[in-house]
């Protein structure tokens, strides 16, 4: 089929990557002249394990395509998808300018009818927001044009992207129309192949199924962290405890991991969104203004135990850090505990050794250059004079140093394991101190 994508970031170029892969000609669109430039010339611009060899196969063999120019790119397609951001706006709102703009663009250019698919995260009532546009559009050309808006949410990870979108848990659809349905059953058979993962239903509730899902997965976080919290004041060990409730099928071992809390470009901005909807529909969502909260006092921890660590006085220590993007597997870092780590750490006078296995590019774009940060080449470079070690992203390189070499780097003998990584007996048992998550065992609070 013909597909058209506006917007290549990890959802539209990701999306565009795999339906070439079954054989769609896809032509990918993007405002951003340089990111398509760099796309035209082979080049990846974000960093998703296995995007490259399918995007070059694609490029390659003419079934994937990138381009500028919005208008040949609708007039081709049998299918047009959204998936432009929709950041926060002031409020914590979803901010809907992108993507309302992307269905203007659609109405000055639809010759005949198309399936118009939404994967980007909105409110619900979007549809009917981008419904509207396009139809706008045509009344300016006073063209009678036949077309069907259908929500259709994205659910993959970053680092993870490609596998998720290839074989996705499930593919939901909000549509009233059987026309779409149909076109949508046929685009998306070679994902169906095994077993039927197509979830129809109506818009509203497709937009709503989105927000729902990383509400959920934000909420077994913050539970978590709150749990890990509590585990720290009675000298229990989150561990352990997190085995012991993971065991249950009813609650199961994924997405209940503590540490410096959830970031990205997805849960803090679609709780927030949630939370907005609510309120504007006269409901307050107390559990949802429970899991932010609880979320941004746990991105604080790392530099509290730090802090408590040094009794308050950071300045002039130095400080390594393992660990920049908000997740392993990719080198965004929007939204990451580091960013609020390190703010914490310069507002005390203290510098910052640095090291990510993916994300240093991005860190120089973010910070550039400043005397209180120092972007390491590798893990054992960052360690090199500096007091302590915290760990902010599980990589897993990070997951068994040599604690002997850490000991003799590190002048104050210092770890705060932020992801629970290292056994804290065998940390101390090389001469440092360990700090973790919840970790009751080896820590007694007071703060
Ligand atoms: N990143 C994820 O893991 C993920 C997963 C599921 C859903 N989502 C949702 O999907 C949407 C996209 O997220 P993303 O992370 O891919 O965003 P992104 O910021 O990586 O990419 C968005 C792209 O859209 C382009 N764009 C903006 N306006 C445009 C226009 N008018 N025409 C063409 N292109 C335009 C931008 O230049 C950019 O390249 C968001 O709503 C997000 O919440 C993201
Ligand atoms: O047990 C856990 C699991 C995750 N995290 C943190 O949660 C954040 C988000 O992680 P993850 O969900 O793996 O990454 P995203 O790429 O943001 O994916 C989420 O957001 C996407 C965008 O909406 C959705 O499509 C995905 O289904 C959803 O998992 C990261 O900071 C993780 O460190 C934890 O702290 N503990």
């Amino acid at each position: 089929m013909n597909v058209t994508i506006f917007g290549t970031g990890y959802v539209g170029l990701v999306t565009g990557a795999c339906l070439a892969e079954m054989g769609n000609r896809v032509v990918c669109v993007d405002v951003d002249e340089d990111k398509v430039r760099r796309l035209k010339q082979g080049e990846v611009p974000i960093f998703e394990p296995g995007l490259e060899p399918l995007v070059h196969r694609h490029a390659a063999d003419g079934l994937l395509e990138f381009t500028t120019d919005p208008g040949p790119a609708v007039i081709r397609a049998d299918l047009i998808f959204i998936a432009v951001g929709t950041p926060p706006d002031e409020d914590g709102s979803a901010d809907l300018r992108y993507v309302l703009a992307v269905a203007r663009t659609i109405g000055r250019h639809l010759q005949h009818y198309s399936v118009i698919v939404d994967k980007s995260t909105v409110p619900v009532g979007t549809a009917d927001r981008v419904r509207e546009a396009i139809q706008a559009e045509l009344q300016v050309r006073s063209a009678e044009i036949s077309f069907d808006v259908v929500s259709n949410p994205e659910f993959l990870k970053e680092g993870n992207a490609v596998v998720d979108c290839l074989r996705p848990d499930r593919i939901v659809i909000g549509s009233s129309s059987a026309r779409a349905v149909e076109v949508l059953r046929k685009l998306y058979a070679p994902f169906n192949r095994n077993h039927d993962r197509m979830v129809v239903m109506d818009e509203r509730s497709a937009e709503l199924t989105k927000y729902a899902a990383n509400a959920m997965l934000a909420t077994k976080i913050s539970f978590m962290n709150e749990v890990a919290n509590i585990a720290e004041r009675v000298g229990a060990d989150v561990e352990l405890v997190r085995k012991g409730i993971g065991s249950d099928p009813r609650i199961g071992y994924d997405f209940i991991y503590p540490g410096a809390g959830y970031g990205g470009s997805c849960f803090p901005k679609d709780v927030q969104a949630l939370l907005r909807t609510a309120t504007a529909e006269g409901y307050d969502a107390r559990l949802l203004h429970a899991v932010e909260t609880v979320n941004q006092s746990q991105k604080e921890r790392l530099f509290q135990i730090l802090s408590r660590h040094f009794q308050g006085d950071l300045k002039g220590r130095c400080i390594a850090v393992w660990g920049l993007a908000f997740k392993p597997n990719t080198d965004d870092m929007r939204e990451a505990p580091s960013r609020t780590l390190l703010a914490a750490l310069w507002q005390a006078g203290a510098t910052v050794r640095a090291y990510d296995p993916e994300a240093m590019d991005e860190a120089r774009r973010i910070w550039g250059e400043r005397a209180d940060l120092q972007l390491c080449a590798s893990a054992d470079e960052a360690v090199q004079g500096a007091d302590a070690l915290v760990i902010v992203t599980e990589w897993k390189v990070f997951r068994s140093p040599d604690f002997t070499r850490l000991r003799q780097a590190l002048a104050a003998g210092v770890i705060v394991d932020g992801r629970n990584l290292y056994a804290p007996e065998v940390v101390e048992q090389a001469g440092l101190a360990y700090y973790g998550i919840g970790r009751g065992r080896s820590l007694a609070v007071s703060a």
